[in-house]
């Protein structure tokens, strides 16, 4: 058994008896990673230097250790900026981008609280993609049958958890970026409501939909991180003023009288037979604990999609235009004027997804097109939105599936954007309504492979959330798997 089979609670306790010390944490992260990480490449950057000094630091001043994650190593997406760690979004384009100069609040956050951090997690560039394969570096393989992909663009944060290298990750998600690939790996990622976290020093995607949330292997965990993570900043405007519960008071256990609703849209066409059972079977486990569920419509979920493409891309079109070969990141050798390096720059820099990303969303806000795209897209959002605070004036949590599939085979859709896209139709509506959603464990596929719940709440309700995803958790086992990866766990 690995330590990271422990809840953060437990190792907290064994830190705090002395039975183990923090040394033997991150050295139990990086034996793992070595062991396994050639393998599932969830990756980028390792820290190795720095967070074993600091873990010795820790060890000599373990008398006064109240601190939150006190001596706990963690992995953090690419994609958040960690000061004097190289950050590249997945991207070649910031490959050099070694030394950032500040600290993305989360990260802040963290290291008040006192965990390590072991690396950068392994990405699809700049978060634009649904398998991992869109990194410029390698792609990240999915523990539990590396013949697949872990899902993305979180891949890395979601393998290196499922794969026991780190007990517990960071990732961003803007259209389902935590939750599929959590889903895909068979572990526990929330996306909290948009404001929930501060987004400064989050590398900028989509902003009206980017947030960045845990994940973990259990919701207690999860509920543990984002008590640490969540609050007020002012560095981010749009991070909301409300306070932060203590998620973890909610996991009572209790779910008798929750009512769940469950959109007909979220088990149609499209989703498989065996998704479709294992959410059944799981509905019959809340019946079993006094929940009651209806069927429910939300009828504008088909226009998610494209209005997610439409909105996503304009943003990025605009976030992206940054990396210009000036500030940030490479810079194109041998241009002849400064308009000519930038040109090259960015076409050199930028994948083909990103630049795909980049010329839909300057279509859709240019002059002439932004009324019957961009505007119209905006339209529908909202038309998205209010079907949700219909459904909740009624309903305690929405529950559906969080991937139509289980993981597919790497190289299956990476030729075919269109039905790479279809990955994220059951999650791409809560980043448009704001929303909070998680995805856990609910069962395994014929060939062996996690299928994922997910639960959606009310604005900033992210503890009702938790408790119906603890109870579940209590009931079942799914989250107790391991995949047998290396050969050296069980
Ligand atoms: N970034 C995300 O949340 C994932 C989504 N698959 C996208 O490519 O936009």
């Amino acid at each position: 058994m690995s330590l990271f089979d422990y809840t953060l609670r437990e190792l907290q306790e064994k830190l705090h008896n002395k039975e183990i010390s923090v040394t033997d944490l991150v050295e139990e992260s990086y034996k793992r990673i070595e062991e396994v990480d050639e393998e599932v490449q969830a990756f980028i950057t390792l820290n190795k230097e720095a967070a074993k000094q600091k873990a010795a630091e820790l060890d000599q001043e373990r008398g006064n250790a109240d601190a939150k994650l006190f001596g706990l190593p963690i992995g953090v997406k690419d994609n958040i900026v960690t000061k004097g760690l190289r950050t590249t979004a997945g991207s070649q384009f910031l490959s050099n981008f070694e030394e950032p100069l500040y600290d993305a609040t989360v990260v802040n956050k963290l290291n008040d609280a006192k965990s390590v951090t072991i690396g950068k997690l392994n990405m699809d560039e700049f978060a634009m993609g649904s398998s991992n394969e869109n990194s410029s570096y390698a792609a990240a393989r999915n523990p539990w049958n590396t013949d697949y992909v872990p899902g993305g663009s979180s891949g890395g944060s979601a393998v290196a958890v499922a794969a026991g290298e780190v007990p517990y990750s960071l990732g961003s998600d803007t259209g389902g970026s935590i939750r599929q690939p959590a889903a895909y790996c068979g572990v526990v990622g929330l996306k909290p409501t948009y404001g929930r976290v501060s987004r400064f020093g989050l590398i900028a995607f989509a902003s009206s939909l980017d947030q960045i949330g845990p994940i973990t292997r259990n919701v207690e965990d999860n509920a543990f991180l984002l008590e640490t993570i969540a609050g007020h900043d002012k560095m981010d405007s749009t991070s909301a003023n409300v306070e932060v519960p203590k998620y973890t008071e909610s996991l009572t256990g209790d779910v008798k009288g929750l009512k769940i609703a469950v959109p007909k849209e979220y088990l149609a066409e499209g989703v498989s037979t065996e998704v479709k059972e294992a959410v059944q079977a799981a509905l019959k486990e809340y019946e079993k604990m006094g929940a009651t569920w209806e069927e429910v419509s939300l009828p504008h979920s088909k226009y998610a999609l494209s209005t997610y493409y439409l909105l996503s891309s304009s943003e990025a079109s605009a976030n992206l235009a940054r990396f210009d070969g000036v500030r940030y990141g490479k810079r194109a050798e041998d241009a002849e004027t400064m308009l000519d390096m930038f040109k090259r720059s960015r076409a050199e820099g930028f994948g083909d997804e990103v630049k795909r990303r980049i010329m839909l969303g300057t279509f859709a806000l240019s002059s002439g097109y932004y009324d019957a795209y961009y505007k119209k897209a905006q339209q529908v959002r909202t038309l998205i939105k209010n079907d949700f605070e219909k459904v909740f004036e009624d309903y305690d949590v929405i529950i559906g599936p969080t991937t139509p599939t289980p993981a597919f085979k790497v190289g299956d859709k990476v030729d075919d954007p269109m039905t790479m896209y279809a990955n994220d139709i059951l999650t791409i509506p809560v980043n448009l309504a704001g929303v909070p959603g998680i995805s856990i464990p609910c069962g395994f596929s014929g060939d062996g492979l996690p299928i994922g719940l997910q639960i959606i709440g009310k604005h900033f309700d992210e503890g009702t959330v938790y408790r119906a995803a603890h109870a579940f958790e209590q009931a079942t086992e799914y989250h107790k798997q391991r995949p047998s990866l290396g050969g050296a766990r069980s």
